[in-house]
């Protein structure tokens, strides 16, 4: 039985008093029928203390949203387990597009990352996916196969999420076809070791499209992005039927 999580990456989005009205607002919204997922936060570093003392008890576990590789060292603006691991978090994003776009992060320092949060005993979320070019030229499938090969070398499949976020959605309103998202989901899982590894898909989910996304049966939650930062349009999409 694979594990349905549910998850938000506010990216560099709210201050610590914003992150209390968040969830002021969000734990009031939040359906008992939505127990059988897991629903995460994914949050900024300056946030966690305020959100893991607020969340103690509560069914809504934390995240962060990068792990350096190391556990301390002459790494300016970095952060490492041990110091995550002070506030209680159990799951990390690591790879995301953002990170690899920006930030010059590599399936290689992707790779040491993942093992790194697994070392500490975190469970990475892990993200892959193609732009718009690679997918227009039919690279997809070998751009995504690519990074899970270079990205998992080493990585226990047993404490792991991958999110299946092509980058052309993110962001843009333009979600995947939720049967292409499937397909894709699918093709990934085929890839792995461990099937019962839990795969998100991520790009523009919304409070009007979470209910066909996860009725598709290789879609094991979502990765979201702008719409995990209204409390209402979260509740909705971690309220889904
Ligand atoms: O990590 C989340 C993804 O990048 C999706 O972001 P989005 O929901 O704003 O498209």
């Amino acid at each position: 039985m694979r594990k349905v999580i549910i998850a938000g990456n506010w990216k560099m989005f709210k201050t610590q008093t914003e992150a209390q009205e968040f969830l002021q607002g969000f734990t009031s919204h939040l359906d008992e029928t939505s127990e059988d997922r897991e629903v995460v936060l994914c949050v900024p570093f300056t946030t966690l203390g305020i959100m893991s003392k607020s969340l103690h008890g509560s069914r809504i576990l934390l995240g962060a949203q990068n792990i350096h590789w190391e556990d301390s060292g002459a790494y300016t603006g970095e952060i490492s387990g041990p110091m995550l691991l002070e506030f209680g978090i159990r799951y990390v994003v690591v790879g995301h597009s953002e990170r690899r776009q920006y930030f010059g992060e590599t399936d290689e320092t992707v790779n040491w990352r993942l093992r790194a949060a697994q070392r500490h005993g975190l469970t990475p979320i892990l993200c892959v996916g193609e732009t718009k070019q690679q997918r227009d030229a039919g690279e997809t499938e070998r751009l995504i196969f690519s990074q899970l090969e270079k990205d998992l070398i080493g990585v226990d499949q047993n404490n792991l999420v991958i999110a299946y976020e092509p980058i052309w959605a993110i962001g843009t309103g333009d979600t995947c076809e939720t049967t292409e998202a499937n397909r894709v989901i699918g093709l990934i899982r085929s890839k792995l070791i461990n099937p019962n590894v839990t795969i998100q898909y991520g790009g523009s989910v919304k409070p009007d499209n979470i209910d066909e996304i996860m009725a598709q049966p290789e879609i094991d939650g979502a990765l979201v992005g702008g719409a995990s930062l209204q409390p209402e349009s979260f509740a909705r999409i971690v309220n889904y039927q």
